[in-house]
């Protein structure tokens, strides 16, 4: 359970806190001394231990602000990335203006921060329990341990211990029997299309209404161009106000201001060319609504369209075809969800029949091997005649190393696919991208994907950037690598704040290959474009 939360600004001023519980000494100020304004600056990993509390935090630059959890050490929450985010997004976007001014008076925060909680907590009960007690034994990083000795290792190689494995019960939760995906008539298996919002079917019916004010199914974004309809020829000058609003729009849902540009000048213009009776006639507000939507259509399908298409199942069949292993390696920062979206791609190539290696490479964190072990487990228990193993050096060695080591095993042992697992790190942190670029210089593997929250919003683009430019950077292969595609998780907790997954395709030109949708094996969605349409049309 969490004992505080505190909202500060960088100079020290606390802004909003709640305190579960009675505090011993004084953390926070500890944390300001010794890391925030200390000879240190900013730690870039954003975790520091002080008396009996260990204390994580988030910062929101733009607003000057450090958002702080501390509870005790000796607990795992394995929530308090997400509530951090969750909480910095939204207290952001009710007080960011107030604070930007200076006036941090009476903020009433409370309710909209213990529904967050709440709902983490109790998400992360449920996931206790699904992801069967092996995220139980996350422990405290050692990264910054810059010589990690032998001994330091055994206290996190938990390899030895026993594997917690789900029961028979338990493994009917991994798996939603509705949320499987299709299978084509050869057999080919393809995860379920992302629905779309329930929005989408009013709005489609709504062609009908004319001149008739916008419903709320309509969606504020196409009530803001009813003032155009009636007019006998549309000026830009016209637009100016509309487009301003529907700009603000988008950014409410996480839209980049350059890609809001983007959309809102593709609109106006498909605006501009439609012919006067079409603005001015009987139905004029649902042309003007067909053509917001058309133009929406067009200008997000040119967005989300990758510069290289990816087709992973052909892919893979042509690396068979050569008899060797297809490998993919999963980055990105910490807790995004690395090893449960690696383990739902599995699911899915078990579905298509493909014999699987994961390589355990995360040999940092305590916990990560077992919880590779859990789900290779799994995977095995639900599918039949599924072939899925694990191959594991344990932890403190060189990833890079058991990497290709993981590869030659498979090529020996004929593997269809090698997903390589490695550990979260921050794109600031040099010499652990440096590492990553080792294992990707090592291994030349097929496929970097890169793992990123959708609920971080654009914060997810600057990981994402970073870990390319360090790619580039630091492999020092002929062939220079770089992010290959994106798995955008967490999708089931932004509503409809799908901006994330426009910049991230727009800024690398490199495909969304899934979205995650939740924490069993079958919430793994293609995202169509009509879903992210549907959810910037929406109020
Ligand atoms: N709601 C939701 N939770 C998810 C999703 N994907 C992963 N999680 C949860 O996110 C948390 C972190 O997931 P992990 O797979 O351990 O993340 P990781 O990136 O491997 O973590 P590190 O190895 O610590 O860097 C777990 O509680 C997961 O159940 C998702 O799509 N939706």
């Amino acid at each position: 359970m969490l004992d505080l939360f505190t909202i500060l600004t960088r100079g020290g001023v606390v802004v909003w806190s709640k305190t579960f519980a009675p505090i011993q000494g004084n953390p926070i100020n500890n944390l300001i001394d010794q890391v925030l304004i200390g000879e240190h600056g900013y730690s870039d990993k954003q975790r520091y231990t002080t008396g009996p509390y260990e204390l994580q935090w988030a910062t929101a630059n733009d607003y000057n602000l450090v958002f702080v959890t501390a509870f005790q050490k000796v607990l795992q929450l394995t929530y308090i990335h997400e509530l951090l985010q969750i909480v910095k997004q939204k207290f952001c976007s009710l007080y960011g203006e107030r604070i930007q001014s200076h006036d941090w008076s009476a903020i009433d925060f409370d309710s909209e921060f213990l529904d967050v909680l709440d709902a983490l907590e109790s998400q992360s009960e449920k996931m206790a329990l699904l992801s069967h007690q092996s995220t139980t034994k996350k422990e405290k990083r050692v990264w910054d341990d810059s010589k990690i000795t032998s001994e330091r290792m055994k206290e996190f190689d938990y390899s030895g211990t026993a594997d917690e494995v789900s029961t028979g019960d338990q493994l009917d939760h991994l798996v939603d029997s509705t949320a499987m995906g299709q299978r084509s008539a050869d057999g080919q298996y393809s995860v379920q299309d992302l629905e779309r919002p329930s929005q989408s079917d009013d709005d489609e019916d709504d062609d009908t209404d004319g001149n008739q004010p916008a419903t709320s199914a309509t969606g504020r974004l196409v009530s803001f161009f009813q003032s155009l309809t009636g007019r006998k020829a549309l000026q830009e000058s016209d637009l100016t106000p509309v487009m301003e609003r529907m700009r603000e729009h988008l950014m409410a849902k996480n839209v980049a201001s350059d890609i809001a540009d983007h959309i809102c000048s593709s609109v106006g213009q498909s605006l501009l060319s439609m012919p006067a009776s079409a603005l001015g006639g009987t139905g004029m507000f649902s042309s003007t609504q067909k053509a917001v939507r058309s133009a929406m259509e067009t200008t997000l399908q040119r967005i989300l369209t990758p510069h290289t298409p990816v087709d992973l199942l052909r892919d893979i069949e042509s690396a068979r075809i050569s008899n060797r292993p297809y490998s993919i390696v999963f980055v990105g920062v910490n807790g995004v969800g690395k090893s449960t979206n690696l383990s739902k791609v599995c699911f899915w190539l078990l579905q298509n029949k493909l014999k699987v290696l994961i390589a355990a490479c995360d040999t940092f964190r305590s916990g990560a091997v077992e919880q590779l072990r859990v789900h290779a487990h799994n995977l095995k228990a639900l599918s039949d005649n599924a072939v899925v193993d694990i191959f594991e050096r344990g932890y403190g060695k060189d990833s890079a190393g058991i990497a290709k080591d993981a590869i030659t095993y498979a090529k020996n042992n004929q593997y269809d696919v090698v997903l390589v697992d490695t550990a979260g790190r921050m794109q600031d942190n040099e010499p652990l991208m440096r590492a990553l670029a080792k294992l990707v210089s090592v291994n030349d593997p097929d496929k970097i994907i890169f793992v990123g929250e959708a609920l971080v919003g654009n914060e997810a683009v600057d990981q994402l950037k970073k870990f390319n430019q360090a790619l580039k950077d630091f492999s020092g292969l002929a062939r220079p690598r770089h992010i290959d595609g994106i798995i955008l998780t967490k999708f089931d907790t932004i509503d409809d704040k799908v901006g994330a997954a426009l910049s991230m395709t727009y800024t690398t030109g490199q495909p969304i290959l899934f979205v995650g949708t939740g924490q069993t094996y079958t919430d793994l969605k293609n995202m169509k474009i009509s879903h992210v349409v549907q959810s910037l049309l929406s109020n």
